[in-house]
């Protein structure tokens, strides 16, 4: 049978990945609202796109079909009903509360009739000098004057790891650690409902939007046909890894152990792929700063239907090895080993690769000291340049959906 979903790994042959090119949402990123939005620094948007492009290039060229969040959204919203439904929602999860802001909100956005641009324009936001006459009337709007917006822009969305997430046939529509995020599921939930490519494909969703605890993609690795790495960290709960290791083995989909890595809660490695990811069979990146403090999990089912929760004992590389039934596994170090260097590096998504194969990998060129080790370890690198895409602090992974990867047993 032909599924749309395909990734029982980190590292077979890609073949089709989800983008999103850094649209408008970029300039009206403001400096009193990057902590909120979740980023330090305000990117050059022309430059960030030209980077962006350069990245989709180098997949194309390989052969990957690269499908942009952007289109499919734009392409879920097949008829009227659903249109009106997406932007009912969409401003009812902007926290859209007065009656009459909505009703303007809903004419302004229902005018736009080519899907696309209604698409840019929700992740863009909405200024309140685009609304003619505005005036504060909710208590929200009251207590909200100094922002010069009614509806903020999702600066976050090219990093498409996060919202959602591919697991074997299925998917994890995420619940995210903020509210600025979580607004961008929404995307997520019409693509699987809506799109022709998905919707009625009986895709099995292991995790759901709707779930009170929080859980994101840069947390969730494929390590194998058979296990799962989930961070525990500042974006994804305890909680949720129990909830979707129950869902992943009750549903049978193929999986049988979850292991949870436990990175603690900092905004530098936010995620499990800031600090760890699979580049071949048996070799991992590594940020040093994890590796001696990291606890490790496995959650495996009992025949009860619960689930069995152990705390593995002994090195990392040697519960990666028995797991993945390999006789070891080796570590290329963020910085090759130098503090200073793992640091910088890790800071600027050094440890954060996208396998396109077994051994051959996409990375920033900024990260000179670590793209070295991944080089002497026989690691094939394609580089990307990266100066303006940084600044939202993610790399090629976070970047990056995969929908399809080649199987690694064919
Ligand atoms: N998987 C990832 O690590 N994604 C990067 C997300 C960066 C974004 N500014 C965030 O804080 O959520």
């Amino acid at each position: 049978m032909s599924t749309p979903i395909n990734v029982f790994s980190e590292i077979g042959k890609l073949e089709t990945v989800m983008l999103h090119r850094p649209g408008n949402e970029l300039s009206n990123l403001l400096p009193d609202e990057l902590q909120n939005l979740l980023f330090d620094d305000i990117p050059f948007l022309e430059q960030a796109q030209k980077e962006h492009d350069y990245f989709a290039e180098v997949l194309q060229a390989k052969g990957i079909e690269v499908l942009y969040l952007e289109d499919l959204a734009a392409e879920s919203l097949r008829n009227k009903d659903i249109r009106e439904k997406f932007i009912k929602q969409y401003l009812d999860e902007a926290n859209i509360f007065n009656q009459t802001l909505k009703t303007k909100l809903q004419e302004k956005l229902t005018a736009i009739k080519d899907n696309r641009e209604l698409v840019d324009k929700t992740m863009a936001g909405v200024q309140k000098v685009e609304l003619p006459k505005y005036k504060a009337v909710s208590l929200t709007e009251m207590m909200d004057n100094s922002s010069p917006f009614v509806i903020d822009p999702l600066p976050n969305l090219y990093f498409t790891r996060d919202n959602f997430a591919t697991v074997g046939h299925g998917i994890s529509l995420n619940r995210m650690y903020s509210s600025t995020r979580q607004r961008e599921t929404i995307y997520g939930q019409y693509i699987f409902d809506h799109h022709p490519r998905f919707s009625g494909k009986n895709i099995p969703r292991v995790y759901d939007r709707n779930n009170v605890s929080q859980i994101e993609g840069g947390d969730e690795l494929i390590l194998s046909e058979k296990v799962i790495a989930i961070g525990i960290s500042q974006r994804t709960e305890a909680i949720s890894i129990e909830r979707l290791a129950k869902n992943v083995f009750d549903r049978k989909l193929g999986f049988n152990c979850v292991l949870a890595f436990n990175i603690g809660q900092k905004r530098k490695f936010m995620h499990l792929d800031t600090v760890f990811t699979m580049v071949d069979y048996d070799k991992f990146t590594i940020h040093p700063e994890i590796e001696e403090m990291l606890e490790v999990y496995s959650i495996t089912p009992k025949n009860t239907g619960e689930l069995k929760i152990a705390k593995e004992r002994g090195r990392l590389e040697h519960i990666l090895a028995k797991y993945l039934h390999r006789d070891s596994v080796q570590f290329i170090r963020c910085g090759d080993g130098n503090q200073t260097a793992a640091a910088r590096e890790q800071w600027n998504d050094g440890s954060n690769t996208l396998a396109i194969a077994p051994g051959e990998v996409i990375v920033y060129d900024r990260n000179m000291i670590t793209n070295k080790a991944l080089e002497r370890a026989g690691v094939k690198l394609n580089y990307i340049p990266s100066s303006e895409l940084v600044r939202g602090r993610g790399g090629p992974r976070c970047m990056s959906m995969p929908l399809s990867r080649k199987s690694l047993t064919q």
